[in-house]
Parts: C-alpha cells; structure tokens; sequence
C-alpha cells in the first residue's frame, strides 16, 4: 500500500550538497512504488505560519521591511499593492474556464514546450505532480507553437487577460525590486527593475490548479493514509523574484532554516514575492531563494497564478559589485540566464541548481545534472547518498549500490562516453 507508511516519513527539506561530506553515496534505482512515494509526504497537523512578513506597498519603511524579509525569510506577503482586483479575477475566472473545457481540448496545447498547458508532469525529467497547468512567456523572442495554438483555439477565455494581468503585475515588480535595491544602498535603483522591463526579459506567467480533496480519486485518498498528496514538488525559483497569487485554498508550504516546513495562510487579496535563485547570486547571498513546495487536496480546490521576473537570456548575472567589498569575498561566478536556465532545464525540480554559480562546482551538483541529462527518460532514476547512521533506505524495491566518491565519479564518467 503506498501511502501506509508514510506518517514514519522525516518530513525535513534536506539539502544534498551539504550532504556531500558524508562519506557513503548510495545509487538508488526506485521500484514504480517507490516513485510514487514521492508524491506523498507525511501529514504533520502542523498550524499555519505567521512568520512571513507583510508589507505594505504605501508605508514609508516599506524598503527596510523588503529587505529584511529577503535576508530571514526569502518571502514576504504584499498588501497595498495597487494591481485592481477586477484584473486577478478576470484572469483567474478565464483559466477556471479554460480548466473546465474536456481534457481532449486541453491536451491539444500539451505537452507544454515549455510553454503551453501541462498535466501531472512537471518539466520534461521526470517530475509529477498533482496539479493541471498553463505556461505562458512574456517574451516574444520565444517561440512556443503550444502557447501560441492555447491562445489561438481559446481566444474567448484568453481575450486580454494574460496580457493586462502581466503588465500590471510587472509594473508593480519593478516597483518592489527599486525598493529593494535602494534598501540595499544600491546608487542605480534600477539595478533588479531594468533587467524585468527590459522589452527582452525572459519572464515567464504560470497558472496552477491544483484538485480539492473531493476530486482526488477514492484509490489515491485510500492509498494516502493519512498523507498529504504532493501538488508541486519542493524547489527554488531560478529566475530574479516570483510573484504568487492564490484563491483562498491552502497548499503552499516554505522551508524554514531550521528545514521544517511551514504552511502559509493563503490570501486571494494579495502577492507572495518569493526569492528567486539570480536574486540569491546578485546580492550575494544576502538574500535567500526559498525552498517551497505545494500540497494537492485541499477543501476548495486551489488556483494559483505566479508570474517569475527574469532578464533576457544573453544578461549576464553574478554578485553585484556594489555588495561585494573584495573581490575574494565574491561567493558567486558569472553565468549568462541563457547558461543557467539552460543547466536548470536539464534539472529535476528538487535540484540544487545554484551550486552551478558557486565557484567550486562540487562533484555532487555534477552528477546529480549530469545523471538526469543522461537519464531524463528514466521516471524512476533517482541518485542519492546518506550516512552510515541512516542505515538502508526504507523504499520498497529500492536497489541501492554503496560507491565511495571516486567510484561514483567514474561511473559517471563511463556513463557519458
Ligand atoms: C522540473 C522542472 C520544471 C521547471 C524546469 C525544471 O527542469 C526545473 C525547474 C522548474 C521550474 C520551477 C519554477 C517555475 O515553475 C518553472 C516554470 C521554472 O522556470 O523552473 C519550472 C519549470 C517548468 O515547469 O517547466
Ligand atoms: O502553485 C503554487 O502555488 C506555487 C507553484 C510554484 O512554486 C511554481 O510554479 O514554481
Ligand atoms: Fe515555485
């Protein structure tokens, strides 16, 4: 039975590279059980978290309460904001209706290419979760056959309202990231905000719904045991910011430093702004890109629209000088967008990509990336290690081979050639 054991299951973030001084590695191949284990995790009764930080857009101490929130918590919550409620429903009821047309109309955008509309798999390596999606780009640089058959064949759901609800949310993201860089004493205030506006920024509009309770299927519920059906899986956003809206259904959950996870209260009235993984690097680790994820079968079922500000693709992103007094004491190196969003598209989505602009790539980060670009068609291949005092994984049907890291790297190497 899937979910039978899954209340036994440690639900902690765990981060692999920091891992990676551990001295066993342990290749595990999943059973199909195994994999689908996945999408469950533990259910903790755990009560909402009201740590994340509120800010309202008009207060004079707005910029001091951005930044702050960037550095202890990598997310705060927007009010004030200024985005006409009439623009978010607009949107939200158009993708409702585009959501309740029959599945064989839907799948005529699918699979998503990057863009376009998504069911069940996340990305194009293997990743599932409980939720149906659309993906938009904000650049017209980017061709996307799919996205342009959805808002060719659905032109009454999708009159305007992609656009109108994207300008507004980019007009009052540019307004946060000058805040931002001005609360971090940056001269140039439009330091984060030009690399969004620019006409060739890489920004991508997602909309999410993720099913109630009542609709996941009686098997699912029952194989569930009292487990929580993963909707999105943990990850760090790679672009600058993300900017989350959702209906009142509950789901979303950040990891906390301490790597417990939190579940933050929803509020259809206003924007989550969540670190993503450039603002990491441009500010030099000063501001965290947060770990989160999101749970299916809630009450109501749950949708969210999240638009992620990146900058064009040739933009070259790393520490900014201004926060770097020595040049020693930059933690990051260069990469293009185009470098990264290209490693990140090679990725699984609980990946840790920003190990690939630490100046040191670690062996670790290299085989994770290098084992999912050689195996992206494997659903189940899964590469993980842990200590000696974790003992066996318990996931049933697991084949698990112990390499020392010498081992494991010319596996790897035997694997590319
Ligand atoms: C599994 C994947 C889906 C994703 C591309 C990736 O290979 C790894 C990052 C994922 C992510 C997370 C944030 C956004 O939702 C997203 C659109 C993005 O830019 O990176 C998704 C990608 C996706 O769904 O295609
Ligand atoms: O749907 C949500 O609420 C968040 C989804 C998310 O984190 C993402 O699309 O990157
Ligand atoms: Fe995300």
């Amino acid at each position: 039975m899937v979910g039978a054991k899954c209340s036994d299951r440690v639900d902690k973030c765990v981060n692999l590279t920091e891992k990676f001084n551990k001295r066993i590695l342990t290749m595990v191949v999943d059973s199909h059980e195994a994999a689908l284990n996945e999408l469950f995790v533990a259910k903790a009764c755990m009560p909402m978290f009201t740590g994340v930080p509120v800010v309202d857009l008009t207060h004079p101490q707005a910029k001091r309460l951005i930044v702050e929130a960037c550095q202890n918590v990598g997310t705060f919550k927007l009010v004030n904001h200024g985005v006409p409620f009439e623009l978010i429903t607009r949107l939200e009821n158009e993708a409702l209706n585009f959501f309740m047309q029959p599945q064989s109309h839907k799948d005529k955008a699918s699979p998503p290419d990057p863009f376009g509309y998504g069911n069940k798999e996340i990305g194009s390596n293997g990743d599932m979760g409980c939720l149906e999606y659309l993906l938009f780009s904000t650049n017209p640089e980017v061709i996307s056959p799919k996205a342009t058959l959805l808002l060719q064949q659905n032109p009454q759901i999708f009159r305007t309202g992609v656009e109108d609800y994207t300008r507004a949310v980019k007009k009052m993201c540019c307004e946060v990231l000058e805040l931002m860089a001005d609360g971090l004493g940056i001269e140039s205030r439009d330091v984060f905000s030009r690399l969004v506006r620019d006409e060739r920024s890489d920004s991508i509009l997602r909309i999410n719904r993720y099913p109630a309770s009542g609709e996941v299927n009686a098997e699912v519920e029952e194989a569930l045991g009292g487990g929580n059906l993963i909707g999105f899986g943990e990850h760090t956003d790679p672009q600058i910011i993300s900017i989350l809206r959702s209906n009142n259904a509950s789901g979303l959950q950040i990891c906390l430093q301490d790597g417990t996870w939190a579940s933050i209260p929803s509020d259809h009235t206003s924007f989550y702004f969540i670190v993503g993984d450039l603002l990491q690097v441009m500010t030099n680790g000063r501001f965290k890109s947060v770990k989160h994820r999101v749970l299916a079968g809630s009450s109501i079922s749950r949708l969210s629209m999240i638009y992620f500000g990146g900058p064009p693709l040739n933009e070259k992103i790393g520490p900014l000088p201004s926060l770097v007094s020595k040049k020693e004491e930059s933690l990051y190196k260069e990469l293009t967008w185009r470098e990264y969003k290209n490693a990140t598209y090679k990725s699984r989505l609980s990946d840790n990509r920003l190990t690939l602009f630490e100046k040191s790539v670690t062996a670790s980060s290299l085989l994770q990336l290098t084992c999912h670009r050689h195996f992206p068609f494997v659903n189940n291949f899964s590469l993980g290690y842990h200590d000696e005092t974790d003992g066996q994984m318990d996931k049933k049907g697991c084949v698990s081979v112990l390499m020392d890291k010498n081992s494991i790297i010319s596996f790897v190497q035997n694997m590319i050639n």
